[in-house]
């Protein structure tokens, strides 16, 4: 497979108050196109920071996000769903999925805006709630609509910070099947950062442990289960064990 976008040795420490907090030491692996890769790890370890890194929202202290095709010029895009879905309250679900795109440097048609948000409403799920305004939808459905915001500027990457974590179980699976159609259907390349192994097992196609913090990379699993996968399944049984042992000795 190719890689989409590799880390390379990246490092990044934060000052506060004096005191130096160094989050990642040197974190290297490669993330391949329409691949799912999972970003676990214990608590504090430097997960968020590292998707912060790719989104722009943070800069590496040194190190390289390198980006392929390398000769292609432009850089990839990315966008990232967060956990609390951060949806603008007083725009209509419409406005908040265009937002981006309004803000997007090359003017998009408003006519184009339209047919945009409406193939995005159909792939997740909210035709007919594009007058409507976020305190109106239920928990799931508001972050379909932060998928849906993150994916109407065509990213490269979808980048998802415990996506689902705050939702009840049966919603959550629903929007894992969710995350995994999408991808299907859009080629996008998803990286996700979760505390949960089970929701790893079920979506990853590789699960990036970090260790405890200053980190690095101490283990990547692949997970070669077909989908859709069976959380009782022995396979998938040992897998969820093993990313437990494996975080468990790290913090
Ligand atoms: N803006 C900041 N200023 C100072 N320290 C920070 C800042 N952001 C993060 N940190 C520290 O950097 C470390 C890594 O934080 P980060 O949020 O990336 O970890 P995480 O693995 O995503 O955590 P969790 O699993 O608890 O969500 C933590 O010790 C955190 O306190």
């Amino acid at each position: 497979m190719n890689p989409v976008l590799s880390f390379v040795n990246i490092k990044k420490a934060y000052h506060d108050e004096g005191e130096i907090c160094p989050a990642l030491d040197g974190i290297s692996f490669d993330v391949c196109v329409n691949e799912i890769v999972c970003i676990m790890g214990p608590s504090g370890c430097g997960k968020s920071t590292l998707l912060r890194i790719i989104n722009g929202l943070e800069k590496a202290d040194s190190g390289t996000v390198r980006e392929y095709p390398e000769n292609e010029g432009g850089s990839l895009s990315a966008a990232m769903v967060f956990q609390d879905h951060a949806l603008f309250p007083w725009l209509t679900i419409y406005e908040n999925i265009v937002y981006g795109l309004r803000l997007s440097s090359h003017r998009v048609p408003e006519e184009e805006l339209k047919e945009r948000a409406e193939a995005l409403l159909s792939l997740t799920h909210l035709d007919g709630f594009s007058d409507s305004l976020p305190h109106q939808l239920s928990g799931g459905m508001k972050q379909r609509v932060s998928v849906a915001r993150a994916l109407a500027i065509r990213p490269d990457i979808l980048l998802m910070d415990e996506p689902f974590s705050a939702l009840d179980t049966f919603t959550r699976r629903e929007l894992e099947d969710e995350a995994l159609r999408i991808r299907k259907e859009t080629k996008t390349t998803v990286i996700t950062v979760t505390h949960n192994p089970e929701e790893a097992v079920y979506l990853a196609d590789r699960i990036v442990i970090l260790s405890e913090r200053p980190s690095v990379v101490s283990d990547i699993l692949t997970v070669d289960l077909p989908h859709p996968r069976n959380p009782v399944n022995p396979d998938f049984i040992r897998l969820r064990e093993e990313i437990i042992r494996l975080i468990r000795g790290k913090s």
